[in-house]
């Protein structure tokens, strides 16, 4: 067997993690390259590319290779998003723990830039439950608020927020999900550039900040709430301890997933508290690494601030909301509210707890931005276009073919385009919204955002 490209002393740190068999692994290394994996949005549902199914998510598929997405305008358009196929297990822990529940509940996915787990957590979502999605770092949160924004649901809130922040809204959240930083070895194969950051230093140091994220966020779940743990790390310190820690502290309670033998993931139990977790392997499972467990916050913890309501600060301006109403489906559904300029809408199950957050958080983006009125005209945002809410029967619509939908989405002149109409316009391409345009009579302003625009194949892989 060949360690040459492992780090120094990568597998021998692996000899006491379940499963592991270190052959078999540097095999999987040095033969068998990354599966290409999508998700379908099922809001956004279009026959896109065909595929073998992701045996524990339904909506996602391997593709046989790995096409230029960056020059797919149905992957700007949010059809789907380009995820590693280990990580979606946690749709199928989702799945699991509201399996008899009916009752709609509020979830925070804690660390969530660039917004891949944010989405698969949307897809298992109703509209009257709630999402937020945190990202501690400033940098992170445009990629993470451009993802949700394609992606499309009203029932997301984004929060730019370190984990202690979170301490404020005590059993607030129903699940939450810690997809927690870490020393990265599930990565080495799709991204080997992540071996030079491994050492065992930085495992202890990640397994350190571990902990201090977990004790941050904990007062925030729920009574009898449940925690998602997961990481892309193959070391027991930053898995099977932390969960053996989460019991002892906390005296959480682990939740066991069921699972599939022919699926190859390793489940393994926590050395004194018998947690339960779920070990992805490349060569024994047709993914990355990935570690997952599920606990769930026993005891009495109640009398928290879940049960807060929204004062009427003033009398809502119903004369605007009735210009705005024309452009979203069933928008009586809907609490309208303005941040400075512009005018945004919530599912209005979700307003109380907006409030609470608005109150606690930094948001980022609350449910749909629907843009400003100018006198009795609305001047549309980006966010409307991407929607699910949005009424499409008021709006001008304008179907373009690949090469204009691609001058589209580089802001570039659309060539061909046959003027017949003036206004605000959805750009479509099969069918799928790509933003917005303004058609005048000689001329089209493009109003695709700039800071989204295609550039180049990195905006793709870096949403990965
Ligand atoms: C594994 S990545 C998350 C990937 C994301 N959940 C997804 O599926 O697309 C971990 C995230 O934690 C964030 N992070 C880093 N340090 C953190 C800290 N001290 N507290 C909370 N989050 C942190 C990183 O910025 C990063 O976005």
């Amino acid at each position: 067997m060949n360690n040459a490209n492992f780090p120094d002393h990568f597998i021998e740190s692996l000899a006491n993690a379940p499963g592991f068999d270190a052959e078999n692994f540097a095999k999987a290394h040095q033969d068998q390259p990354s599966p290409t994996t999508i998700r379908v949005n099922p809001y956004k549902k279009h026959t896109i590319y065909k595929g073998v199914q992701v045996p524990w998510c339904a909506d996602a598929i391997y593709l046989d290779q790995r096409p230029s997405f960056t020059f797919d305008p149905l992957f700007h358009a949010g059809c789907y998003y380009v995820q590693e196929a280990s990580s979606m297990f946690i749709a199928h822990i989702m799945q699991h723990i509201r399996e008899d529940d009916e009752d709609s509940i509020k979830v925070l996915d804690l660390c969530a830039a660039p917004g891949g787990k944010s989405t698969l957590l949307s897809s298992a979502l109703n509209t009257d439950d709630l999402l937020v999605a945190n990202e501690i770092i400033k940098t992170r949160v445009p990629i993470l608020t451009d993802n949700l924004t394609k992606w499309g649901p009203s029932n997301i809130i984004a929060t730019n927020n370190d984990p202690k922040d979170f301490s404020r809204l005590k059993n607030f959240f129903d699940v939450v999900l810690v997809d927690a930083p870490c020393s990265g070895s599930g990565m080495f194969r799709k991204d080997p550039d992540a071996m030079n950051e491994w050492s065992e230093g930085n495992v202890n140091l990640c397994h350190q900040r571990q902990e201090r994220i977990l004790a941050d966020v904990f007062p925030s779940i729920a009574a009898d709430g449940y925690l998602i743990y997961s990481t892309c790390s193959y070391s027991v310190a930053e898995n099977e301890t932390i969960l053996d820690w989460l019991c002892e502290e906390f005296g959480m309670e682990s939740i066991r997933i069921p699972i599939n033998k022919e699926w190859g993931i390793v489940e393994t139990q926590s050395e004194t508290h018998k947690a339960h977790g779920y070990r992805f392997y490349p060569g024994k499972v047709q993914g990355e690494g990935l570690f997952a467990a599920c606990l769930r916050k026993t005891g009495n913890n109640s009398g928290g601030v879940s049960n807060y309501k929204a004062k009427n600060a003033q009398k809502p301006d119903y004369k605007s909301i009735d210009l705005l109403k024309p452009y979203i489906k069933d928008a009586d559904n809907y609490y309208y509210f303005k941040v400075n300029e512009d005018w945004l809408a919530i599912d209005r199950i979700h307003r109380d707890a907006l409030a609470m957050i608005q109150q606690h958080l930094y948001i980022k983006k609350s449910g749909i931005r629907l843009g400003a009125l100018a006198g009795k005209d609305l001047i549309p945002d980006h966010e409307l276009a991407m929607s699910l809410i949005l009424n499409k029967d008021t709006v001008l619509q304008t179907e373009l073919t690949r090469e204009q939908a691609i001058a589209y989405l580089r802001r570039d002149n659309i060539p061909d385009l046959e003027l017949t109409k003036k206004g605000w316009s959805l750009m479509n391409f099969e069918g799928q919204v790509l933003g917005w345009a303004k058609l005048l009579p000689n001329r089209i302003n493009n109003y695709y955002p700039k800071e989204m625009r295609i550039l180049s194949e990195s905006r793709a892989k870096n949403q990965e």
